[in-house]
């Protein structure tokens, strides 16, 4: 479990966050949605330790982010943010090999390769492993970057907007994916993103930010309904029942 106590962030004098809890449970798919500029990536940065946790506490699984250390944590979770900067004169497999380093501190083992080429294989990379980051379409560098983050193997995947600029074919492919090692694996995921149809479909819980705030917290049934959700996103919005899912109706 990821437990978020009291945390609140500043950056100069704009505070991000105000007195944030949270509890987010382990073992499947927990979806952050909310506007932008509500905090989402804030919060998903301060877990991983992307920035330091100024005010509150958070733990993984019992380990206190801001303590731990950075080879034990990368061990415990990986985190694709929303903006990389890795050189773009990298190829394809030595980036998703970089998702191993954790295990192997520069001296990868058989098992370290296999990881990578099962990585590769699962994102449709294979094709593109020996191909620079910079000839790449965007879709095939966001792919490139999640298979880095699954390649490193850790119980949770914190996952910034995963869905940009994925085709259709691509995008519900990771979902299933994700529910795959969430359901079958145990592994725990906390995504981002803005299509709150994919949170539908696919979280088990949703966590709804607002203006730094905690909005709303619930299965998709308690979050994805009209009340809640217009009082997040501020637009009306009508939602059906699909196969015992909510769908949302916010684009007419
Ligand atoms: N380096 C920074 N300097 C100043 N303000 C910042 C900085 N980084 C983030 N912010 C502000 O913090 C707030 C929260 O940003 P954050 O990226 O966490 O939001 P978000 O919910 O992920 O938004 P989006 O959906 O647009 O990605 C925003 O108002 C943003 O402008």
């Amino acid at each position: 479990m990821i437990e978020i106590s009291g945390v609140s962030h500043s950056i100069g004098a704009a505070r991000i966050l105000h007195d944030v809890s949270l509890q987010l449970p382990a073992g499947g798919i927990t979806a952050l949605v909310g506007p932008n500029g509500a905090g989402k990536s804030t919060l998903l940065h301060l877990i991983a330790r992307l920035d330091p946790v100024q005010a509150g506490r958070i733990t993984v699984d019992g380990l206190d982010v801001n303590r731990t250390p950075t080879g034990l944590l990368a061990r415990k979770l990986a985190i694709l943010a929303q903006q990389t900067h890795i050189g773009s004169r990298l190829r394809v497999r030595d980036l998703v090999g970089f998702g191993r380093y954790p295990h192997h501190h520069g001296r990868p083992r058989p098992e370290d390769e296999e990881a990578t080429e099962a990585a590769l294989r699962e994102f449709d990379l294979l094709p593109l492993a020996g191909r620079f980051l910079d000839s790449l379409s965007g879709g095939q560098q966001q792919r490139a970057h999640l298979a880095m983050v699954f390649a490193q193997g850790t119980d949770w995947l914190l996952l910034d907007e995963p869905l940009n600029n994925l085709d259709m074919y691509h995008a519900r492919a990771l979902m299933r994916r994700l529910r795959d090692v969430a359901q079958a694996h145990g592994r725990s995921v906390v995504i981002v993103v803005h299509e709150i149809n994919y949170a539908a479909a696919y979280a088990d819980h949703i966590v709804a930010l607002k203006h730094g705030r905690v909005a709303a917290v619930g299965t998709p049934e308690e979050v994805l309904c009209p009340v809640v959700l217009e009082s997040v996103f501020d637009m009306p919005m009508r939602v059906h029942q699909v196969d015992n899912r909510p769908l949302v109706l916010h684009h007419v």
